[in-house]
């Protein structure tokens, strides 16, 4: 017996099939149940405008991320007879990308924006029955149970964000007789990628805003201070302890004037009626809170609103709780004295999180600092005076890193040590752990230590006995960790477990303000190390050296003057010592063809004869002759 002869049978004479699969006959059972009829042959429900518009608004941040990935499937399967829709949690089609062929058919069937795809009111399909499992699924057309939709093949996804369940994508096809399997991975791979994008939203917006809390100079007392921030859709994206309690107080409250209201925490911000800046109170229990609202926008677009909930007492404590600002430099402000305010910014952002215990993610081109900001944060932190551990993740073997970081028990492998031994991350207890190049740790391992992340404790390599662990991660890397989240070469969750602060190192040719002094310390410093006297720069050779790119950053930089301190024989460095100490590997002037001398030369001194004559050390005349022989005009 075939499908449709299946559905007569069932439909006619209530047989069924065993032919039929589980997911589908257990629909058409409950379809009898329910009485809905086999012959419908138009969608049974629609929401009326108002309602429809309402419905929008309230999934606003699902069609944000929704429509774009439609748009992008629609521009590729229009003309075959395709239907996108996306459903709402409630089973409300929300929105619809049919083509010509398809919405001619839609049309019959009364499908539209708004209708209700229920089994209630369309019977068995693929979308009805995915709405009511909450389960992926394919179904052919000869598989639905209401005349209406046997012409659609159809494959249905839910789409889930960190255990939410936001709606259900769905693609028909007309149909039947198609192979179904090509539906449903376009439908799972559709559903997939607006739970990305959903994810990857609420993480930026989260991200923003942490650092955003960070940045602005507001008093805040962290530990006494209960902050919350809601995203533009009015849904709680972050929140401390403090805060928690008080929503668990307001939504208590809340069910004890409504008993029968929904007690999630959406309407709590319409309870609060927060308006940007400004101050509101509330009593709770007796007690009088104070709520402060900050709008949050950057570059025009409205970010969140972040509310500050303060007791009366604190609010008068705060003042002399703060610590004076600017009095004393941080650890981090010490350690990379700048000039250039986005990084000044930055260095504000560091010094504020290094207070908090939460992961930081330090980026930055090779020899930029990575390294020195970690121990300067280290320092910064309530774990100063505790350990500070280090762990390249590219300079072991693969093989190796999981014994490092997690230690192995006693004969966990040839060659073990007899009673074992502790790894980086017990080494770090108490303080601090730096994972420089974190990109090269394998993707395996990355699960491992986002597990020891989440659960405070690791187990060594070879045994089966966790160990409780208090460490602070701090996590470095030049390579774009997106790009390799989405190459599937690096875990998203460990990404976003890490990087709560990114802390962006600029290399030196972004930060020009900064090369004279850093030049100048690195040299005194190099000077002393080589137990000679100190060395002035000249104002010539300071603008060739500006005029450099430092393709290798603060290291290079300490590496010249270190070459400086111990080859340079004289008490001045001039003009034309510059190019002699520069390290530029293949582009050594030893190497270096005449002709490319002069070109380097010129462009270093921005077409200065006179510091470009100066920096090969021949005479202006000598240059004229030389840019003439090889015919260089500039
Ligand atoms: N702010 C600073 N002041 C003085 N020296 C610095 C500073 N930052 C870095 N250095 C020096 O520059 C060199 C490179 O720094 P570091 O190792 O921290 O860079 P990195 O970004 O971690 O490099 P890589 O990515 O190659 O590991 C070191 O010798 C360090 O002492």
């Amino acid at each position: 017996m075939n499908v449709t002869q299946s559905w007569q049978q069932f439909v006619l004479k209530g047989e069924a099939d065993a032919n039929i699969r589980k997911e589908v006959l257990d629909s058409w059972y409950r379809c009898r149940q329910i009485g809905i009829s086999y012959e419908l042959d138009q969608v049974a429900s629609h929401i009326g405008r108002d309602e429809f518009i309402d419905k929008r608004k309230k999934n606003e941040e699902l069609l944000a991320a929704a429509i774009p990935v439609m748009e992008e499937m629609y521009s590729y399967l229009k003309g075959g007879g395709y239907l996108l829709l996306l459903a709402d949690a409630d089973g409300y089609l929300i929105e619809m990308m049919a083509d010509a062929k398809a919405q001619h058919v839609c049309d019959r069937g009364g499908i539209t924006p708004g209708a209700r795809w229920m089994e209630d009111n369309v019977g068995s399909t693929g979308l009805s029955i995915a709405l009511r499992t909450r389960m992926a699924i394919a179904t052919s057309a000869n598989e639905h149970y209401c005349t209406a939709f046997r012409v659609w093949d159809c494959s249905a996804c839910p789409i889930f964000v960190d255990g939410e369940y936001m709606g259900v994508f769905d693609i028909c096809r007309v149909g039947p007789g198609n192979d179904i399997r090509e539906l449903y991975t376009l439908a799972v791979s559709g559903a997939r990628s607006v739970a990305e994008r959903l994810r990857y939203d609420r993480n930026r917006v989260k991200e923003e805003i942490l650092s955003e809390i960070l940045l602005r100079s507001w008093d805040i007392n962290l530990q006494s201070t209960g902050i919350f921030s809601f995203d533009k859709w009015g849904k709680i994206i972050h929140k401390n302890k403090r805060a928690s309690e008080f929503i668990h107080l307001l939504q208590q409250e809340n069910q004890r004037l409504h008993p029968s209201a929904q007690t999630n925490e959406h309407p709590i911000i319409n309870q609060l009626n927060i308006q940007s800046d400004e101050t509101a109170e509330i009593f709770l229990e007796g007690q009088r809170y104070l709520l402060e609202s900050k709008k949050l926008t950057k570059q025009n677009e409205n970010l969140a609103m972040v509310v500050l909930v303060k007791t009366e007492a604190q609010k008068k404590k705060a003042p002399s709780a703060a610590k004076p600002e600017g009095k004393e430099p941080s650890a981090v402000h010490a350690a990379f004295k700048t000039k250039n305010p986005t990084f000044l910014k930055t260095l504000h952002m560091a010094a504020k999180a290094a207070k908090s215990d939460a992961g930081i993610l330090l980026r930055g081109e090779s020899g930029t600092g990575k390294d020195y900001m970690s121990r300067a944060i280290h320092r910064e932190s309530s774990r100063n005076g505790k350990p500070f551990i280090a762990l390249n993740c590219a300079s072991l073997p693969k093989e190796l890193i999981a014994s490092e970081l997690f230690g192995y028990a006693a004969g966990a492998f040839t060659g073990a040590r007899q009673q074992g031994n502790p790894g980086k991350i017990e080494a770090a207890n108490g303080g601090t752990l730096f994972l420089d190049e974190i990109a090269d740790m394998p993707l395996e391992l990355q699960a491992v230590l986002l597990r020891a992340l989440e659960e405070k404790q690791i187990t060594r390599v070879g045994s089966t006995t966790p160990i409780p662990v208090d460490v602070r991660f701090i996590a470095a890397t030049h390579k774009d960790l997106r790009l390799l989240v989405e190459k599937g070469e690096f875990r998203e969750d460990l990404l976003y477990r890490l990087n709560v602060f990114t802390v962006h190192i600029p290399p030196l040719r972004e930060r020009p303000e900064d090369l004279e002094h850093l030049l100048n310390q690195m040299l005194s410093a190099a000077c002393d190390k080589a137990k000679r006297n100190q060395m002035i720069c000249t104002p010539e050779a300071m603008e060739l050296f500006r005029h450099y790119t430092w393709p290798g950053n603060l290291r290079e930089l300490r590496n010249v003057m270190d070459r400086i301190a111990y080859l340079h024989e004289q008490d001045q460095l001039e003009a034309r010592h510059v190019l002699e100490y520069l390290d530029m590997g293949n582009k050594s002037p030893i190497r270096m063809s005449e002709r490319e001398q002069i070109e380097w030369a010129l462009k270093t001194a921005n077409g200065n004869r006179v510091q470009a004559a100066r920096a090969l050390n021949i005479s202006r005349s000598a240059l004229y002759r030389k840019m003439e022989k090889h015919g260089i005009n500039c």
